[in-house]
């Protein structure tokens, strides 16, 4: 999908209205045994019960650091330590054009609770959680690209 960046900050497609961009931080939270977390959204959210990475979106004025920071503590109630942009990936959904900003966090400190009333799992290739978010399939393959895994990346 090719998107412009127009004068009044939105990006638009070509040939089609303008849409506001959502920009969301989400963590792939690591373990060292190379498992990632997975969360499911919680009922009453658009794609209730679908599997993806925790996060959110970001508030006016905030980094995608600092608003993966606030999203975590509020939905895991973890304090992540430093974290670094890894990909950024645009989706476009019927409900919103979403651009999604993609962090590894190796390290936080607390332990997990599923404060949103979501469920929790920690997964390797392939993911045995169905069904995964359409926005976050693209992860599991990079991941895939950087473990040289083969084969599906995930089951359903
Ligand atoms: N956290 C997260 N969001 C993702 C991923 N992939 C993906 O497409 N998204 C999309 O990014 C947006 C995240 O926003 P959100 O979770 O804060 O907000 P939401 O749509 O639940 O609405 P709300 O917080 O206003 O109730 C949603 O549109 C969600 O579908 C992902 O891996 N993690």
């Amino acid at each position: 999908m090719s998107d412009l960046l127009v004068a009044d900050g939105e990006r638009q497609r070509e040939g089609g209205p303008a849409r506001p961009v959502v920009d969301v931080a989400v963590g792939v939270l690591m373990q060292a045994d190379s498992r990632f977390l997975l969360t499911s959204r919680p009922p009453g959210k658009v794609y209730a019960g679908y599997w993806e990475f925790p996060g959110g979106k970001l508030e006016a004025g905030e980094t995608v650091e600092q608003a993966l920071r606030r999203e975590l503590q509020e939905e895991l109630g973890i304090t992540i330590g430093d974290t670094q942009l890894w990909k950024t990936q645009m989706v476009d959904y019927p409900h919103a054009l979403v651009q999604l900003h993609f962090c590894k966090v190796w390290a936080w400190q607390g332990e997990l609770q599923m404060r949103e009333g979501q469920s929790h799992a920690w997964q390797d290739l392939p993911v045995q959680v169905v069904p995964v978010l359409p926005g976050t399939l693209p992860v599991l393959t990079w991941l895939a690209q950087e473990r040289l895994f083969e084969g599906d990346t995930h089951t359903g």
